[in-house]
């Protein structure tokens, strides 16, 4: 985003894990530091001229107002916080409805946002839905999200699953880059050299099934030379469908847990 696009004065609520990511790829891509304010009563590390603020100051309120807390924590920040005058209110909160951000905010717009980590180097995905249909307020967040990588709007019934796959999902493909060297590992290879290995594949395979016209069911059938190994690795994936198994399951069980987050912060 160009400085002249971006907003008059960003406030981040909570600077953790993924709100540290999300401030320092918009500092990085050319919003001005002086425009954002951090509250975050935890003193985390902020991109220099970013301004740290343990509370929110009384009775001010920014033009856009970035929630990046544990869902847990909504009513604390909803007491602290005076929103009535925000444009935008952005919550990444995991499974926080809209209603539930709207019973306990005023700002005249709410968007919810999925993004996940790799939004730290610009290739993250970020999901949204928003309780407005206004052209420039939904241009409003596309500007804000597009320097954060590949932005989708999506119904908010499916943002559970959304947020399982894409939210989660950089933590499930890292658990399966571990898993490939744990495996090279077991059968043999030095446990350095597994890692560096498995990390290179995995970057250079993303890599092409992100630019391919072909599908990835296609990609994987090119590496599998006719009477060779790869064919016999799949196999063991593909028997009963157990990788697509695995994963579902793995889904299912991350959107229940959204939606018990999602229930909790209803009532
Ligand atoms: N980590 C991810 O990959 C990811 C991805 C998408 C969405 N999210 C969502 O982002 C939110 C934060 O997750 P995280 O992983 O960054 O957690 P985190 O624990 O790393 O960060 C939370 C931050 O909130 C701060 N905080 C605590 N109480 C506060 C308060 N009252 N006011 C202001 N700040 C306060 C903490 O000091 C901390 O810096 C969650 O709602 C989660 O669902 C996380
Ligand atoms: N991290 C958040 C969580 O684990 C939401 C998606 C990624 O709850």
């Amino acid at each position: 985003m160009s400085d002249a696009q971006a907003p008059a004065r960003l406030w981040l609520v909570g600077a953790g894990n993924m709100g540290g990511a999300m401030l320092r790829r918009w500092v990085a891509s050319g919003i001005a530091s002086d425009r954002i304010t951090v509250i975050d009563p935890g003193s985390p590390a902020v991109p220099e001229g970013v301004r740290v603020l343990a509370e929110a100051p009384d009775g001010d309120a920014p033009d856009i107002l970035i929630l990046a807390v544990k869902p847990q924590m909504i009513d604390a920040v909803a007491e602290a916080i005076c929103s009535a005058e925000a444009a935008m209110l952005v919550s990444i909160l995991a499974g926080v409805e809209v209603a539930a951000l709207r019973s306990r905010f005023a700002a005249r717009a709410i968007v919810r946002a999925m993004p996940n980590l790799s939004v730290a180097i610009g290739k993250g995905v970020v999901a949204l839905h928003g309780d407005s249909e206004a052209p420039a307020l939904r241009a409003a967040a596309e500007a804000l999200m597009a320097p954060l990588g590949h932005v989708e709007w999506v119904e908010e019934a499916l943002f559970d699953v959304v947020t399982a796959l894409s939210g989660s999902g950089p933590g499930f493909t890292y658990r399966f880059i571990d898993a490939l060297a744990k495996g090279g590992e077991a059968l043999g290879l030095p446990t350095d050299q597994a890692l560096r290995l498995a990390r290179a594949t995995v970057e250079g395979s993303a890599m092409l099934a992100a630019q391919a016209d072909e599908t990835p069911a296609i990609l994987a059938d090119r590496v599998a030379s006719p009477g060779g190994s790869t064919r016999e690795g799949l196999n063991v994936l593909d028997a009963d469908a157990a990788l697509v198994r695995l994963l579902t399951d793995t889904l299912a069980a991350a959107t229940r847990r959204n939606a018990e987050l999602a229930a909790a912060a209803r009532s």
